[in-house]
């Protein structure tokens, strides 16, 4: 933990959490707190069960072993779904809707952050001048930019993203790590799993080692 950690409110607490899958082990058991204004990088072997266990937190898939507390109180998923937003590989956008249309179903399911406004986030993200294209006329980086536009409309205080670097160009990159900077800075936090090499801009993110 560090300094500036320690004060922090502690946000998601897991202990000797196990996941299986037809009895077999995927990952587990695994121990890690998360403090308000932490990203964690979520690190491990194709097949370790990084996705695994960002679908357990998400609320996707069924905890097997061990112990979830959010803010200090037992794990109930209906009670922090709004507290959290998971981004994974299928990125959750209907391909015949805009990525303005889009934003407008995932505002209309989980609400927006107070000051949101559409127009802004979809400049701010690089897609001015894509706002009523049909999302299957995008290209792949596109895409992922416009799922990340939830990051910047949605209220959650939790982040979990699945890949988020993935078919991004280096401005994309860049966007990403300012986006958790801008959300760790106002107290919220992240797990991230990511393949590629992560360059934050500032300071190292906690580890959560899927193996050993
Ligand atoms: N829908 C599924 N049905 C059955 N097994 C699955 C399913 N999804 C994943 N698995 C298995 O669960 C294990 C963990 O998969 P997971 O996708 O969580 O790994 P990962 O660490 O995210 O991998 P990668 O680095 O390749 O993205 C793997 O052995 C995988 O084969």
């Amino acid at each position: 933990m560090t300094a500036a950690t320690a004060t922090a409110p502690l946000l998601l607490e897991a202990r000797a959490l196990s996941f299986y899958r037809q009895d077999e082990p995927v990952f587990g058991p695994l121990d890690f707190r998360l403090h308000a204004g932490e990203v964690a990088l979520v690190e491990g072997d194709n097949g370790s069960g990084k996705t695994t266990l960002l679908r357990v937190l998400a609320g996707l898939l069924h905890l097997d072993e061990g112990e979830l507390r959010w803010r200090g109180s037992s794990w109930q998923r209906d009670s922090y779904s709004g507290d959290i937003l998971f981004l994974g590989h299928h990125l959750g956008l209907k391909a015949d809707l805009s990525t303005r249309e889009n934003l407008a179903v995932a505002i209309g399911l989980y609400g927006q952050r107070a000051g949101g406004n559409i127009a802004r986030v979809l400049a701010e993200i690089g897609l001015s001048g894509y706002e009523d294209e049909p999302v299957r006329r995008l290209s792949a980086g596109q895409k992922k930019r416009a799922a990340l536009t939830r990051l910047l409309l949605l209220p959650a205080t939790l982040w979990l993203l699945d890949e988020p670097y993935a078919n991004l160009d280096r401005t994309g990159i860049e966007l990403v790590n300012h986006l958790l900077e801008q959300h760790t800075a106002r107290g919220g936090a992240a797990l991230v799993t990511s393949h590629g090499a992560v360059s934050f801009l500032s300071g190292e993110p906690k580890r959560i080692r899927m193996h050993g």
